[in-house]
């Protein structure tokens, strides 16, 4: 790439530039925003500013190579072999790639001439949503494109399209502004397609967080054309298979947007999208993404995977069953009858326990089926893809055996038994002829194919290692006929075979009557090196035999590959029959390991719990050796009634509160995606609604302070909530002045109790709301139990009825460690508070009592009133006459002399 160029015009004008350069202009404007991959060799080079991002980024050399312009172009290179990892990196890092091959062989290129280049175009457009290698997934994750489209003149305003292209599922959704949000955050897409109008029509109306503006690619309007989308969409799924006039107008734009985009990232490979599954937000339980944060579905509020419910819940063996409970998670069901066949299914695993532990134990040898084969469609896939395939298909066979032999299976078991009875047995015979044992990742380079499989391929394998043994012939020959007993014959990938015979001895065969058989090669520093005639030709042999090989392996490839495609409907039929048996046989697994019940679900407004515990805290508190405190919660209402009940929960800090309010709604949401619940029995009524508003945090980052997002969140629940909802809050109010949270909070009660009648759990430190249960019929008052002890409080974690009488609020002061002079001089102003204010005394005279309190006052702590039974123990212990044991035996009883006193 020597090119000198005028200070004018980049490429194209004037400018001259060599072909190469030229090549590279022209491939790299046509992808304006995607760092180009451009292939020289057995390396990918980048180029200019690419180089640059890429070798900062990636940590690789940045090198020069000729002149741009006068200045040096830059330019770095990752090698073939490597591509993967490095490309995951970019990506990783919100940057997108264009996948630039040589599309001829450079003879080709020859033969137009010394100076021409080798053809070469982007085969892929790599990017965070079109990921199909598993270097590049996470097995246990789906990952999800994305493209939302806006319409002003349909029935609604917006609609979504997603598609997982590693397993080609497909859906589509038309959604109300009020949707899109908690859309967006149910499928968590790695890349979101829109245009720029639609960008900034979401923008305007607050609904794209950053979060999701980070992952957003807009596209040309043109793309969203939903006249246009139909005929992309007929191209981009199979005949028959789905009719794009089933979809809206918003719908067609959006999923026409999504599958040109698949198209032309993909290059012309097959696209092995599936039909798709046409989703409405009612079907679901509905879920916001205040909510999903709240209750820590999948992350923790610290963005922590581990201690969120998807963590502790997900006992599934295989990745695709993973990747099914993360979205069943995500997405409960809001149809009684529907979670119900669910729960028949799990119900039915956790009594035939012996036939749930054989299930898990074959699925758990069954490979990921689904990305296996896209990897196929898109001729991307080799040997260890087919291989994967017959295994699964194997196992298919397996499992459908254990379920044929079980007797009056509930109907989801008896509909996946089915499916997996048609497993294609030839198929999974056929691949374990065909595929060795241990298989290479690409077909390339051949070697994959079983010993045995192919008459003919086994024939040239064995002239290739016939050849061999007839080079080793010809060594011995050649060194009986010359006496150079260090005569080789060697092989490298310049010269091919040759002779070659130490310095000191070449000249023997540069003599008669050696010279008119050896032809000299190469003169090596201690070597030299020959060949002959018939070695030439022993080489064209082996060449040829190896080439025949791998043409043989070659088809037996494409014809595996095809047989493989020929059956993708039932494959894929087969994946998900697979990861929803998986999906059954962990929650069963879970419900026995954990001691969860059935929940009774109907479509009554009942919502009652006995025994109810908290999934994650229980695993952790049981961890540490400390057992979970269960409760009860009763909320169930009926229409008669005027909706459903709402318990106001007090109680001190730490006592319980948040982990109380979370559970239930933890178990509603377990219920509804067909799991068994944390309880000892839970009725419940299909909630359509789940509001959760537990440990808000600030959103300094919007700008928004803690007050405003309580309560844009409270108008959003007290909007959207119906008698039907489950709404859990807590501490409503606390980010402002005491008197105006304590009106909001009161105003919202009595909304939630007289409007909307939904189940609520309302968490409060404002006791004056306690009094609210005289006026509302449905309201109770519960709070959580705790013991004072010398001044200490212990937390019993019990939800008892009544009201808290006082916050606790020192003592757990106290319990953090706040130093002993600002908690007594606390205690201080706290009495004299209670003791000169009443509840309802105004800001003015609260004001003036503060103006009584003694300033800097100090008294020491005060001493526990009584003997204290731990001192008057201690008093009697020795040490000196203790031996090691006795002390040990002191000090336990000591912990219980303690422990007792607390308790009484
Ligand atoms: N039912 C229970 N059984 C045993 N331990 C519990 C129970 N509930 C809560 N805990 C323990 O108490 C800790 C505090 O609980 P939680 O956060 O629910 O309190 P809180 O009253 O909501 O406090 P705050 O108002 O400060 O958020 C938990 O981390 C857990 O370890």
């Amino acid at each position: 790439m020597d090119v000198s160029l005028p200070d004018s015009a980049p490429a194209g004008a004037a400018v001259q530039l060599t072909p190469m350069m030229a090549q590279y202009f022209e491939i790299k404007s046509a992808n304006p925003g995607y760092l180009l991959f451009y292939r020289m060799g057995d390396f990918y080079e980048l180029f200019f500013e690419d180089a640059e991002i890429a070798s900062a980024v990636l940590g690789i050399v940045l090198t020069k190579r000729g002149k741009h312009l006068g200045q040096d172009i830059q330019m770095c290179g990752v090698p073939i072999h490597a591509a993967n990892d490095y490309l995951n990196k970019l990506i990783k890092l919100g940057h997108r790639v264009a996948i630039c091959e040589q599309v001829e062989d450079p003879a080709e290129a020859k033969k137009r001439g010394s100076k021409s280049v080798v053809k070469r175009d982007v085969v892929r457009l790599v990017t965070p949503g079109t990921l199909t290698e598993d270097d590049h997934l996470e097995a246990r994750a789906a990952n999800y494109l994305a493209a939302i489209s806006s319409v002003r003149h349909g029935d609604t305003d917006f609609a979504l399209a997603w598609a997982d292209i590693s397993t080609g599922e497909t859906f589509t959704a038309d959604l109300t502004a009020e949707q899109v949000l908690d859309e967006l955050a149910r499928i968590d897409a790695a890349e979101l397609l829109m245009s720029a109008a639609t960008r900034d029509v979401l923008s305007e109306r607050q609904l794209l967080p950053p979060a999701f503006l980070a992952r957003t690619h807009v596209t040309p309007p043109e793309s969203f054309d939903s006249q246009a989308a139909a005929d992309t969409l007929r191209q981009g799924f199979p005949a028959g298979t789905f009719d794009p006039s089933a979809l809206s107008r918003a719908a067609r734009s959006a999923l026409g947007a999504l599958v040109g985009y698949v198209r032309d990232s993909q290059r012309g490979a097959g696209v092995a999208l599936r039909a798709p599954v046409i989703d409405s937000a009612g079907r679901h339980l509905a879920i916001d993404a205040a909510t999903r944060m709240s209750l820590e579905l999948t992350q923790t509020q610290r963005g922590q995977v581990t201690g969120s419910l998807r963590h502790s819940i997900d006992l599934t063996v295989t990745a695709p069953g993973s990747r099914l409970l993360a979205s069943r998670l995500a997405a409960p069901l809001a149809d009684a009858a529907a979670i119900n066949h669910r729960l028949d299914a799990v119900s039915f695993l956790t009594e035939d326990t012996l036939l749930a532990g054989r299930l898990r134990t074959e699925l758990k040898a069954v490979p990921d089926l689904a990305r296996a084969l896209t990897r196929l469609a898109l001729d991307r896939g080799g040997p260890r893809d087919l291989a994967a395939i017959g295994r699964a298909v194997g196992g298919a066979i397996s499992v459908s055996r254990l379920l044929a032999g079980a007797e009056a299976l509930p109907a989801v078991l008896e509909r996946l038994s089915a499916t997996l009875a048609a497993a294609p047995v030839g198929l999974a015979t056929d691949l374990a002829a065909a595929l060795d044992d241990e298989l290479p990742l690409l077909a390339r380079d051949g070697g994959f194919v079983r010993q045995g499989y192919d008459a003919k391929l086994d024939e040239e394998r064995a002239l290739g290692s016939e050849t061999r043994a007839v080079v080793a012939a010809l060594q011995a020959r050649l060194i009986a006929e010359t006496d150079v007993k260090a005569l080789k014959i060697r092989h490298n990938g310049v010269l091919g075979y040759f002779v070659e015979v130490p310095a000191g001895q070449g000249n023997k065969l540069l003599e008669e009557p050696h010279r008119q058989l050896f032809i000299h090669r190469q003169t090596m520093a201690n070597a030299i090196r020959f060949t002959t005639a018939e070695l030439a030709d022993l080489e064209g042999r082996i060449a040829r035999a190896h080439e025949a090989a791998l043409e043989i392996e070659r088809k037996v490839f494409a014809s595996l590959r095809y047989s493989v495609l020929e059956r993708t409907d039932l494959l894929r039929a087969l994946a998900d029959a697979l990861a929803e048996l998986d999906v059954t046989a962990a929650l069963a697994h879970l419900a026995l390991t954990r001691g969860y019940v059935r929940p009774e679900v109907d479509t009554s407004l009942a919502f009652h719990i006995e025994g109810g515990r908290h999934p994650v805290v229980e695993e952790r508190t049981m961890a540490e050796g400390r057992s979970f405190v269960a409760n009860d919660a009763e909320l169930s209402g009926s229409d008669e009634i005027g909706g459903g009940r709402l318990w106001l929960v007090t109680g001190p800090n730490m006592g319980g509160k948040s982990t109380f309010l979370r559970q239930n709604a933890l178990i509603a949401i377990l219920a509804q995606m067909g799991s068994f619940v944390p309880a000892t029995s839970a009725h419940i009524g299909v909630v359509d609604r789940v509001f959760s508003r537990v440990g808000a945090s600030d959103d300094i980052a919007h700008g928004r302070s803690t007050f405003m997002v309580e309560m844009v969140e409270t108008a959003a629940i007290l909007n959207r909530a119906t008698r039907r909802s489950l709404v859990v809050l807590d501490e409503i109010g606390r980010g402002t002045a005491t008197f105006d949270g304590l009106s909001i909070a009161w105003a919202a009660v009595e909304a939630l109790h007289n409007q909307t009648g939904c189940r609520a759990l309302f968490a409060t430190h404002f006791h004056e709301l306690t009094s609210l249960a005289k006026t509302l019929p449905r309201v109770s008052n519960v709070t959580m139990k705790v013991r004072e002890w010398e001044g200490e409080v212990v937390f019993l974690h019990e939800v008892v009825e009544g009201a808290a009488d006082r916050s606790y609020g020192i003592q757990v002061a106290r319990l953090a460690g706040l130093p002993e002079p600002v908690l007594v001089r606390a205690r201080q102003i706290l009495n004299t508070l209670e003791e000169r204010s009443s509840g309802t005394a105004s800001s003015g005279q609260r004001a003036s009592v503060l103006d009584d309190l003694p300033l800097f006052a100090h008294q020491p702590p005060a001493r526990p009133v009584g003997p204290d039974p731990v001192h008057q123990a201690l008093d009697g212990i020795r040490p000196d006459e203790l031996t090691p044991r006795q002390a040990i035996e002191a000090l336990y009883e000591l912990k219980k002399i303690r422990d007792d006193a607390r308790r009484s």
